[in-house]
């Protein structure tokens, strides 16, 4: 029998938003293909985080669809979309404080195996096999990430960078389709971003992802395809190169500090 691989991986199509009077995304519509890397960019306020939420099926959209492989989603907590193959990092990390690192990886790399999410911590219900099986995969994340020597430290004993390759090496750990990621290079230093942008680059040969982020040099060296938002609309789509050159885009960041087109930025531009 010949399968053909659905042309893309996520679409939003029409998606609206509305928090009571406020409408944060207006008929968005955003494809992301296997093994590439999109940018999700606009000012403060754009809809940027909304859009990831309802990517990442923490928000419903008030209307427009959103599909996995060509079939419509509903939603659906966290754990449910690791298990159809969609892993996110959080701002704030959310890294479980009293497991130690390798646990937080082995929970990451859970949707590969049968037990529930926890009984890795308790040693209930889980097969010794799957038990061993996640071990080593977590283990093998750390590694990739290059925190493996952390794997017996408890995440907030340890430097806000080497915490935040622990929580990639969480999302990765299940090997997802596609990877979302929520503001990836904050809180680390020029260096840091630098590294994240080639494990990025890395990651991509595996899996698709979506990265939403105000450092423009990062998104602008990673990106295959940048979508920008302005006001809960898609004012541009492209390349970097293309988005950059779109005189409707630099009008949406003008007066900001947080231009695409320069270099490095304070990822605060505000114009509210
Ligand atoms: N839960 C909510 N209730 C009401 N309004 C909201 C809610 N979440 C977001 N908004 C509003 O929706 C709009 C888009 O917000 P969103 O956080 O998605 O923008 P953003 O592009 O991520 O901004 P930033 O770059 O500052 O993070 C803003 O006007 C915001 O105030």
């Amino acid at each position: 029998m010949t399968t053909t691989a659905p042309e893309h991986l996520l679409t939003a199509d029409g998606v609206t938003m509305r928090f009571g009077g406020l409408t944060a995304l207006d008929d968005v519509g955003l494809r992301v293909d296997p093994g590439t890397v999109v940018g999700l960019i606009g000012p403060n306020g754009a809809g940027k985080t909304t859009l990831f939420n309802v990517l990442s099926g923490v928000l419903r959209p008030t209307r427009g669809v959103v599909s996995w492989k060509g079939a419509p989603r509903s939603g659906g907590r966290t754990h449910h979309l690791a298990r159809a193959g969609i892993a996110r990092t959080f701002q704030g990390l959310n890294l479980f404080p009293m497991m130690t690192v390798l646990g937080n990886v082995m929970v990451g790399a859970d949707r590969l195996a049968r037990g529930g999410a926890f009984s890795l911590v308790s040693g209930l219900g889980r097969h010794h096999r799957d038990e061993r099986e996640l071990r080593e995969r977590a283990t093998a994340a750390l590694e990739r990430f290059g925190v493996g020597e952390h794997a017996h430290r408890l995440p907030g004993t340890l430097p806000y960078g080497v915490q935040k390759q622990v929580a990639l090496a969480r999302a990765c750990a299940g090997e997802p389709e596609l990877l979302l990621l929520d503001e990836p290079a904050s809180g680390l230093s020029g260096h840091e971003t630098a590294e994240l942008g080639e494990r990025i680059r890395e990651l991509s040969k595996d899996m698709a992802v979506v990265l939403v982020e105000h450092h423009m040099d990062l998104v602008m060296d990673v990106c295959d395809r940048v979508v920008v938002l302005d006001f809960g609309r898609v004012i541009s789509t492209g390349t970097p190169e293309e988005v950059q050159a779109d005189p409707a885009v630099t009008r949406a960041y003008l007066g900001t500090s947080d231009v695409p087109s320069t270099g490095p930025d304070d990822g605060n531009g505000d114009r509210r």
